[in-house]
């Protein structure tokens, strides 16, 4: 596998320009920028209550933005709705894992494989991507029944059901052990080395987010307060002093 420093960066897939959005009198997300190529790794970090989960909804389709604007691989998407973020290539993951409970995890998939392909081929398509994510031997259970980590697996999987060009990966490594940890950062690397997909990530494991991201963008108090490589990120002074003022 390739490392980040000989891994070439590819073309640009997400432009989002000067995006605020208030809830009130509250601005969670003030005056965000951030470019995406695609093959990257992004950890987007920050206190609880940053904007994260916001700036995240504003690029999926959840939220509309107050002011600002979002390009998709050329393609305008400001306040476009979920479903047209979907067809355009964003897949994403949520924090409280909601999966359909009454349905089997290849049916929960299939739905996803829905907005690509016919029935039979979508549930071929939805079988691989369980595969990939190693839930095979789960293919039949009802995804109510379901431990938390094959929640979040089958959560993964949804997401990547439409096939993305690029990800949004809302804490998966949250309640997870040393080892579902490792193999779930191996797996979301191949998406960005092998797949050439992008990927956001929120996380708040900064082990993980220093070995995987190629950038970090940080975020405190709904603006951004620092981005680049992860390693010069977590030093600088002004995320130093956002985490310390903070429980995290
Ligand atoms: N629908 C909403 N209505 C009102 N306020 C909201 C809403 N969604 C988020 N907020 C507020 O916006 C701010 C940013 O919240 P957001 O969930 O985006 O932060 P976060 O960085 O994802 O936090 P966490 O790490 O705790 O998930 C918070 O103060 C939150 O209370």
């Amino acid at each position: 596998m390739m490392d980040t420093a000989s891994r070439s960066i590819g073309k640009e897939l997400l432009r989002a320009s000067g995006l605020v959005r208030r809830f009130g009198g509250l601005v969670a997300v003030n005056e965000v920028s951030l470019n995406v190529t695609d093959r990257e790794i992004v950890g987007l970090i920050g206190p609880n209550g940053a904007g994260k989960t916001s700036l995240f909804n504003i690029l999926s389709g959840q939220l509309g933005p107050d002011s600002g604007n979002v390009s998709f691989a050329g393609q305008d998407i400001t306040g476009a709705s979920a479903s047209v973020c979907a067809r355009a290539g964003i897949g994403r993951t949520f924090q409280i894992v909601k999966p359909l409970v009454s349905l089997t995890v290849h049916e929960n998939v299939t739905v996803g494989a829905l907005l690509n392909y016919p029935l039979a081929t979508a549930r071929e398509k939805a079988a691989e991507i369980i595969g990939r994510v190693g839930m095979r031997s789960l293919l039949d259970r009802q995804a109510g029944s379901l431990t938390l980590e094959s929640r979040k697996r089958l959560e993964l999987a949804r997401a990547l059901s439409i096939e993305p060009r690029m990800l949004l990966l809302d804490e998966i490594l949250a309640g997870l052990n040393a080892s579902e940890i490792n193999e779930s950062i191996h797996l979301i690397r191949s998406f960005a080395h092998q797949d050439g997909l992008a990927v956001i990530m929120i996380e708040h494991n900064l082990h993980a987010v220093m070995s995987l991201a190629d950038k970090v963008v940080v975020l405190d108090y709904g603006r951004k307060i620092a981005e680049g490589k992860p390693e010069v990120v977590v030093r600088d002074p002004a995320v130093v002093a956002a985490y310390l003022g903070s429980d995290d």
